[in-house]
């Protein structure tokens, strides 16, 4: 076991014991969740959302540590995952409510998200976050080898990157934010701002979904840190920006994560998925358009933005309800944070509201599932899906909307997507619009259901030849190639960067 002592497994550095890990992912999530059935037996099930989607892959292509916490309280099991050696972190229910629930995403959730909900400032929830941030450096000094890669996952633990270089300084440490970095405007508001500007510095590699994320770092960086950073713009897994740190050199990039495209294609095409797709064409009485939205149950994904496009075209007689059928599959998310309990409500009140008026008996227009749905069943829906719903307000990259187009070898169906995810930097021919513009969301939709086959084809060619190319393995090869890359020599390709003098907090212009 990872820092037990045992010769076999790693040794010891002059003040710590070390782990045999030479590639560790640290998340606040394991990639399944604990589940204790009411007879009490133990149930181990899927994480929800695109990080675990994401990783889960790579790490079972590269044999390495996964340190995270199991979903719920005060549990150290370790699951037995073939290829991937788990380390559970346990929190306590108060540590639950202060550091996931509430600092993680009661503040910079929506901190980081365009502040659609007022982030709450507590103290109390700030030293939590800290606690169990040092909890998870703790345990990842323990794992690692001596010199191991370690990659350090999203908002939920900025603070680990430069607790664990404080406590393993022979690692190479990267970190990635799945989630938008703000602008500084926004990031300003936080007490503890420089706080995780500086956690996040710890890092050899931080790595942002778009150039905007990276560049809104660089600047805070030199503000609130005072380092000297690069000025130049920061290119998609290209021209990295630099923080120079002492004698450390702090790498910043954007590499837009994706999917792995290659099994999705090849699941989307297996007979039974295809089988499967046309028995829920049918179950649902064969309509002429069937649309589709899969979201965890977020208010940053614009459900509510959908459904009020498709309430005034159903109005309008823009869309007639007895030839539509609009499913939303929404899993349950952070059910016991208020504002996501306020948009249930919102939400399911919009899907009654609609089905009051234009649903005929055993004819609902909205089917709305508020559960998780396993990943080939959720295949089928990608398949038999007409159109493809994805109205983010504000979203860090949006998997769903590639799934949706990697499923889609027959060329057929058609993408709406929102400007403000990250996906819509690569999807550009997908139906895009300004989810705040709703009008502008009604004709996206409307053109898509009219579409003609041709058009359609053709946009859909064009958005998987991007999906295919650019998929999870990339994403991983150019971060991790860009980490392992890091060396402090003389030859280091980056020496040559032009570096601008940091400022002090209390700077008050803007460049
Ligand atoms: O762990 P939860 O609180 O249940 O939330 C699930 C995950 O949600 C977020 O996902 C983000 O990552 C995706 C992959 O990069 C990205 O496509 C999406 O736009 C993001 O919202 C969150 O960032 C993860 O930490 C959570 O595990
Ligand atoms: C509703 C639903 C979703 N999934 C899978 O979850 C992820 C969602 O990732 P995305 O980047 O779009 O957003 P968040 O990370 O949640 O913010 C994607 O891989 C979906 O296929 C699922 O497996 N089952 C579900 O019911």
């Amino acid at each position: 076991m990872a820092g037990s002592g045992d010769e076999s497994n790693g040794g010891t550095t002059a003040d710590h014991e070390f782990g045999d890990a030479q590639f560790v992912v640290v998340a606040n999530r394991l990639p399944v969740d604990k589940e204790v059935l009411p007879d009490g037996t133990v149930n181990w099930k899927r994480s929800p959302g695109g990080l675990v989607t994401a990783l889960e892959p790579i790490l079972r292509s590269q044999t390495g540590a996964w340190v995270g916490w199991s979903g719920i309280a005060d549990s150290d099991d370790n699951p037995d995952i073939e290829g991937i050696d788990i380390h559970a972190v346990p929190l306590s229910t108060q540590e639950i409510a202060e550091y996931y629930e509430g600092f993680s995403n009661a503040t910079l959730w929506p901190l980081y998200h365009d502040v659609l909900v007022k982030p709450e400032y507590h103290r109390e929830w700030w030293n939590t976050y800290v606690e169990v941030n040092r909890r998870f450096a703790e345990k990842t000094a323990t794992a690692a080898a001596e010199g191991a890669i370690v990659w350090i996952q999203d908002y939920q633990l900025q603070l680990v990157p430069k607790m664990l270089r404080m406590l393993r300084p022979d690692l190479k440490i990267g970190f990635f934010l799945h989630i938008p970095f703000p602008p500084v405007e926004l990031f300003m508001q936080l007490p503890w701002r420089t706080e995780i500007v500086e956690g996040l510095l710890g890092a050899d590699l931080i790595g942002f979904h778009l150039p905007g994320g990276a560049q809104n770092f660089l600047f805070l960086a030199r503000r609130l840190a005072g380092q000297a950073t690069s000025k130049g713009t920061v290119g998609v897994r290209s021209r990295f920006g630099v923080v120079q740190v002492g004698f450390r050199t702090v790498r910043v990039g954007a590499f837009p994560i994706s999917i792995d495209s290659g099994d999705l294609d090849a699941k989307a095409r297996s007979k039974d998925i295809r089988k499967r797709a046309a028995e829920l064409r049918e179950e649902l009485g064969n309509p002429k358009t069937i649309m589709l939205g899969v979201d965890r149950l977020d208010y940053t994904k614009g459900i509510d933005v959908r459904l009020e496009a498709l309430s005034e075209l159903l109005a309008e007689h823009r869309i007639k309800p007895e030839e539509t059928v609009m499913i939303q599959l929404a899993t349950p998310s952070r059910e016991r944070v208020d504002s996501y309990v306020r948009m249930r409500a919102g939400i399911e009140q919009l899907v009654g509201n609609i089905n009051g008026v234009y649903a005929t008996v055993g004819q609902p227009v909205v089917q709305y599932l508020h559960r998780p749905v396993p990943r080939d069943e959720l295949i089928a829906f990608f398949v038999a899906a007409d159109v493809m719903l994805v109205t983010p307000l504000r979203d860090g990259m949006n998997l769903v909307a590639k799934e949706y187009v990697a499923c889609r070898s027959d060329l057929g169906g058609a993408l709406v997507l929102s400007e403000f995810t990250g996906a819509a930097a690569e999807l550009r021919s997908a139906y895009q619009a300004n989810p705040y513009d709703l009008d502008g969301v009604k004709d996206a939709i409307e053109a898509a259901v009219q579409q003609s086959t041709e058009d359609g084809r053709k946009r859909m060619r064009a958005l998987r030849r991007q999906v295919l190319a650019h998929d999870v393995a990339t994403w991983a090869e150019s971060f991790l190639g860009t980490l392992e890359s890091v060396t402090e020599t003389a030859a280091d390709p980056n020496r040559g960067v032009h570096l601008v003098q940091g400022g002090t907090e209390s700077s008050d212009s803007n460049e």
